[in-house]
């Protein structure tokens, strides 16, 4: 079973208008509202690929029972814990001449929230995955994902981290089966700005040498690269199409990878899997459906 964890899932508000005008009131032309959070739109993937996971987190309020209303909607399994005070966050995508985000903070964890989310964690075992993204509330220590990878040290559980900075920094050295920056999060981590090949190729390298054993870069429109833990480099631009919402288009590629890894045990395929549906997701308006993702992988 793979498991995904959400520390701070969201309710996805996209609104797009033709322009947005700061200061002055605005209508929008569209508006959608969807489950979000990185390990939630895995879960999303992986389930439109026919992968069953169960998605963990913290959700709170009447966003939070939306958020679980939507994801029952579409038959993904949920198992989330229930933060007794505030709400799940509301993350804006505006959609106008440009694409911003407002991402919110959450709710308040407590201590007691977080043991019953390792309460959840004793249940896995030998050969399942667990999927750590997204960033945490402001009110969480930064070594919280570190704290779950060493708690399951020792158990063959192959995990996936989707993260920045010291939170990625930090699990390292528990050996990730993957993780997944993209290029400009990986080149943060080194305090650099990386525009070729080489130096992404060098850069993943390092991670390696740090504990990562599959390093994935996703460079948007640029495709992504893989250096694999055999040795294996791959790099590939996206399949061609008209980029609609790039909002989740990282994590489709994190279940497209796992999907096409555990399907062929094979890193080539994995990663093209990875790739179409990252931009499958990237064509559609919300998460690309399994039928969208073998259409486009079948183009490559
Ligand atoms: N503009 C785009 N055109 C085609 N594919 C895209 C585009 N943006 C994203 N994708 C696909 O989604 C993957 C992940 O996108 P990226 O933006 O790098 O991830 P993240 O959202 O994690 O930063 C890319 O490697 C690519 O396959
Ligand atoms: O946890 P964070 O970093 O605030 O990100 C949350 C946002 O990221 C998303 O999961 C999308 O992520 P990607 O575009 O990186 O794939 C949204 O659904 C959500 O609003």
């Amino acid at each position: 079973m793979i498991y995904t964890v959400t520390f701070n899932p969201s309710l996805d508000y996209i609104v797009k208008l033709p322009t947005l005008e700061l200061g002055s009131v605005n209508r929008t032309a569209k508006e959608e509202l969807y489950p979000g959070g990185k390990g939630i739109n895995v879960s999303i993937v992986l389930r439109n690929l026919g992968v069953e996971s169960t998605a963990l987190g913290f959700i709170a309020g009447f966003t939070g029972t939306e958020i679980q209303r939507l994801l029952d909607a579409c038959g993904c399994r949920n198992d989330f814990i229930q933060v007794q005070e505030g709400f799940s966050r509301i993350n804006v995508k505006i959609k106008a001449e440009q694409e911003s985000e407002i991402n919110g903070q959450g709710p308040r964890l407590s201590s007691q929230n977080l043991q019953d989310l390792f309460s959840k964690l004793e249940n896995l075992s030998d050969g399942d995955g667990l999927v750590l993204a997204g960033s945490i509330p402001n009110t969480l220590p930064a070594d919280i994902y570190e704290k779950i990878l060493e708690h399951l040290q020792g158990r063959n559980i192959h995990a996936v981290v989707d993260a920045t900075g010291e939170l990625l920094r930090n699990v390292l050295k528990y050996r990730p089966f993957l993780i997944k920056p993209n290029n400009h999060e990986l080149g943060e981590l080194f305090g650099q700005h990386l525009t070729t090949d080489e130096a992404i190729i060098s850069h993943a390298q390092k991670l390696q040498q740090m504990g990562a054993r599959n390093v994935l870069v996703s460079m948007a429109g640029d495709g992504a690269i893989l250096v694999d833990e055999g040795g294996g480099i791959h790099k590939r631009l996206p399949p061609q199409g008209h980029v609609v919402n790039s909002v989740g288009a990282g994590d489709s590629m994190v279940a497209g990878f796992l999907a096409g890894y555990l399907s062929s045990q094979n890193y080539e395929t994995a990663f093209q899997t990875g790739l179409a549906a990252g931009s499958a997701s990237a064509f559609q308006e919300w998460l690309a459906s399994g039928d969208d993702i073998r259409a486009l992988l079948k183009t490559m």
